[in-house]
């Protein structure tokens, strides 16, 4: 596959949607922004003077969006609102699991809440990623990822659609677990297109493969096991009859709360 380190647009993306769209902000103090600047206000803080994440929930189902200075703004940088346009700032190693392919693992301690990597690929309307997807059968690797984003009360959720098969950062190498080590946000810098961003959601130590829940969703009450039963639809539904069985894939994360098969995106599969 051909790297790149950001999104790129796939067939039928129109160019001007990459464009730097997003005003800068004028703030005095070069070195770092503070909190009346507007890209940090409006939303709120979202790093640490770290850079770590720390302005939101991974447990709770609200994000809170997050927007980073940019080309435009004034501050450098060093600004305390600059994380993951800077890149991988971790060191990464990719390895063959014994049964998943592929992995991806950290190769020094990372801390929670640190920006690990991006997931990153051609960026693909529903319609193509609908008809790429529908052509995998349950043995070819899947790195299609939908992520849907609720965008206000009333208005409907709005999807992103990545697909680094062909195209794409080192993203693709990280496995599915029901029990991840990092989580997944979108972040935007210079418009409204997302970075859909990895971070660690709990401190990880040398040498652990680096996984998230593909299915987006890491409740506490699924990550904290009772007598190994847990509540959530996803975990506990086997297939349905009528469902796309044949695109589930069994799930080899080896967790105790395995739910025995890989998500999928039902979006995908409706006409
Ligand atoms: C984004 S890729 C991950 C990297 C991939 N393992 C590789 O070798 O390039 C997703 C694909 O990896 C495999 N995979 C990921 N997590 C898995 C898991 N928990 N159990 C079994 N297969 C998994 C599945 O084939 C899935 O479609």
């Amino acid at each position: 596959f051909q790297y790149v380190k950001n999104n790129i647009p796939g067939p039928d993306r129109r160019i001007k949607e990459y464009y730097e769209q997003f005003e800068g902000c004028k703030c005095k103090d070069m070195q770092s922004c503070n909190s009346s600047c507007p890209c940090i206000s409006r939303f709120g803080a979202a790093y640490d003077s770290n850079g770590l994440l720390t302005g939101v929930d991974p447990f709770s189902r609200k994000m809170v969006p997050i927007l980073e200075c940019n080309l435009r703004c004034q501050c450098k940088a060093t600004c305390v609102n600059r994380v993951v346009q800077h890149g991988i700032r971790r060191k990464l190693e990719v390895f063959p699991t014994a049964s998943k392919g592929f992995g991806l693992r950290a190769a020094e301690d990372i801390v929670q809440n640190s920006f690990v990597c991006e997931y990153a690929g051609e960026l693909l309307t529903h319609e193509v990623a609908r008809d790429r997807t529908r052509k995998l059968t349950n043995v070819d690797l899947n790195y299609i990822i939908a992520v849907h984003e609720g965008v206000g009360k009333d208005a409907e959720p709005r999807a992103t659609y990545v697909d680094p098969t062909f195209i794409g950062n080192v993203g693709r190498f990280v496995n599915h677990s029901c029990s991840p080590n990092l989580y997944m946000v979108p972040v935007r810098v210079k418009n409204n297109i997302p970075h859909i961003s990895l971070f660690a959601l709990r401190d990880i130590r040398t040498g652990e493969e680096l996984t998230y829940d593909y299915s987006g969703d890491i409740r506490r009450d699924k990550l904290i096991l009772t007598n190994g039963h847990v509540k959530t639809d996803h975990v506990t539904s086997p297939p349905k009859v009528n469902e796309v069985t044949t695109q589930r894939k069994p799930c080899h994360c080896g967790s105790s709360n395995c739910c025995g098969w890989l998500p999928f995106d039902q979006t995908l599969y409706q006409d």
